[in-house]
């Protein structure tokens, strides 16, 4: 995961007296854990201006870890940092990014060992997804998608475009669509993303039958963060995003300076070419 935030608040060796852990004693005895975590977030603001509104205050981040590693038990010490370092993210909006270690020095291993720990590394991604709808009630599709978005503690939606009429695209879909596009932050990764949006297509009646038909609901994902990747279930950047004008002229709208990772080339010099 790329690191744009190079401020970094860092809490080290947070001593907490929880009950995490494989095996029975560990669960009813507890032992003390040992969390170190580094924070990122922009500090400038709040350098410049001296006002803890600005940033993150660290002694609350301290006490809502001690609270959350209390109140919660969990055999693996992996689960203990991922849906720890999820919850500080949902709960301090400025952190971007989390550096979480949780260490368990007296972890019954029966041997003599210094220490045993996980570390993980957690945050938002910048993401830009276009919608699309050519049939039935197509505006309150995309309306209800956008609101559903809102809704998701996982999703920050950010920026909607316009929502624009388009003539159907590719020689399959026979019907107008309306098209429009949004930046939002996402803890999902790209699959838990798209797994999610195909939970919104099938909510609004969606039918996978025929490639490019029409379609109730079209949620495509067409970057995360600078992300290079194709798998049988997903490619980002998408891959025909470029050929689409219903695509670029919303995500221009958005921002004209969106970034392609491997064309290298912004989302309206794209629409440009396109347009030539
Ligand atoms: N970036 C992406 N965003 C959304 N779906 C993707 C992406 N990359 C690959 N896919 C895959 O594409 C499959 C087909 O998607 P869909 O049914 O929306 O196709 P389509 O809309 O007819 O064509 P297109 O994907 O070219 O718009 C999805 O099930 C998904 O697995
Ligand atoms: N105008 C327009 N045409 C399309 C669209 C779309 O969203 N808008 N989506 C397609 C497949 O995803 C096929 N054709």
């Amino acid at each position: 995961m790329e690191n744009k935030y190079s401020d970094e608040i860092k809490i080290e060796n947070l001593e907490v007296f929880a009950h995490h852990g494989v095996y029975p004693e560990e669960t009813q005895n507890g032992q003390n854990f040992y969390i170190n975590a580094a924070l990122y977030i922009e500090t400038r603001k709040a350098g410049q201006k001296d006002d803890l509104l600005l940033s993150v205050n660290y002694g609350e981040v301290c006490h809502f870890m001690n609270d959350y590693m209390k109140s919660h038990t969990y055999k693996l010490i992996e689960s203990v940092a991922e849906n720890m370092a999820q919850e500080v993210l949902l709960s301090f909006p400025l952190i971007r990014e989390i550096k979480l270690e949780v260490r368990k020095p007296y972890a019954p291993v029966g041997l003599p060992f210094e220490s045993v720990s996980v570390k993980i590394r957690r945050g938002w991604h910048t993401i830009y997804l276009a919608l699309g709808s050519s049939m039935g009630k197509r505006e309150e599709y995309i309306e209800g998608a956008i609101a559903s978005m809102r809704e998701e503690p996982k999703i920050r939606v950010k920026r909607v475009s316009d929502i624009i009429r388009t003539a159907p695209y590719g020689g399959t879909a026979k019907e107008e669509f309306l098209n429009g596009a949004l930046e939002a932050e996402t803890l999902f990764t790209p699959e838990e993303l798209l797994d999610y949006l195909h939970t919104l297509e099938e909510n609004a009646g969606r039918e996978r039958t025929v490639h490019w038909g029409d379609r109730t609901l079209d949620l495509d994902i067409i970057f995360y963060d600078d992300i290079v990747m194709s798998t049988d279930k997903i490619t980002i950047p998408h891959k025909d995003m470029q050929n689409r004008d219903f695509v670029l002229v919303p995500l221009a709208q958005i921002d004209p300076y969106i970034w392609h990772p491997l064309r290298h080339k912004t989302v309206s010099a794209l629409l440009k070419e396109l347009q030539k």
